[in-house]
């Protein structure tokens, strides 16, 4: 199986409106991928908070129409990183009740949306996202020809029970679409590593490049395999990462180490 990270540089001298119509281009130019994985909020910045109201869309909003397309003209899979979402809740008004979300959209090679997930776990602590955003309470897993895709986004990296939760419901590949900044890379690496490796499961996760709102992005996209071997690792500009992979090696490195089984579930609560 062959993917493509585009790890996009997101830079405040380019407009929404021309990187969307810049990495539609660049999506139709990985035709021959399986799948392509863009980053997480590429279209404001992860770290842009005052760009997300304005720039949030409905679901099949701008970036939808553009990835369904980009998608159906290149014949592939596309997990199109994610896109601030406004979402009316039911019986709500437009414009005073939206929640925004942080939600990735994934594409069959027809131009069909397979899957959204929203963002569970917002960073920021007290401001940010964490604040601007709602979060999702749904696990995402997506069936591919010849995998599973199990989808998180960035900061969902650092809380293994979500991945535990994908694995459980058949996840194989792991797909996380991020916008993780320079001056925590070391974590990045290490955890998109361990992730791989305690779910034995491959692990593409795909950043951005640049800089907007003061915060230089780390780059350095990822694909890992089952046992944690780093099978392709970015630079810090903007780059195209591609890798063919085997995902028949899920199944037997499960089978040959079988950590998963050994599992003693139950022990995230008190027992006394
Ligand atoms: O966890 C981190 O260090 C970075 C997370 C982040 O930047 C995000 O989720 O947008």
């Amino acid at each position: 199986m062959r993917a493509s990270l585009l790890q996009v540089a997101v830079n405040e001298d380019e407009s929404v409106h021309s990187r969307r119509r810049r990495v539609a281009d660049l999506v139709r130019d990985q035709a021959g991928a399986d799948l392509v994985v863009l980053p997480e909020l590429w279209t404001t910045g992860a770290f842009a908070y005052e760009e997300f109201a304005a720039e949030a869309e409905p679901l099949e909003g701008p970036t939808y129409e553009a990835m369904a397309k980009a998608a159906s003209d290149a014949g592939v899979w596309l997990h199109a990183g994610s896109v601030p979402e406004r979402a009316v809740p039911a019986g709500g008004s437009a414009a005073e009740d939206a929640i925004l979300y942080n939600t990735s959209l994934v594409f069959s090679p027809s131009g069909e949306l397979a899957a959204s997930y929203r963002k569970i776990h917002r960073f920021g602590f007290d401001k940010g996202e964490a604040v601007l955003m709602g979060a999702g309470d749904e696990l995402v897993t997506v069936r591919l020809p010849d995998t599973v895709l199990g989808v998180a986004t960035c900061y969902d990296l650092r809380f293994p029970e979500l991945f535990r939760g994908l694995v459980d419901a058949g996840a194989e590949t792991l797909v996380v679409p991020a916008g993780w900044p320079e001056r925590r890379r070391s974590h990045w690496t290490l955890l998109a590593r361990a992730r791989a490796v305690e779910n034995q499961s491959f692990v593409l996760a795909c950043g951005t490049a640049g800089t907007h709102a003061g915060v230089p992005q780390a780059g350095h996209s990822i694909v890992v395999d089952p046992w944690g071997e780093v099978l392709a690792e970015a630079g810090p500009g903007e780059e195209v990462l591609t890798v063919d992979f085997d995902p028949a090696t899920v199944a037997g490195t499960r089978e040959r180490f079988p950590a998963l089984k050994d599992r003693v579930l139950g022990l995230d609560r008190p027992r006394h």
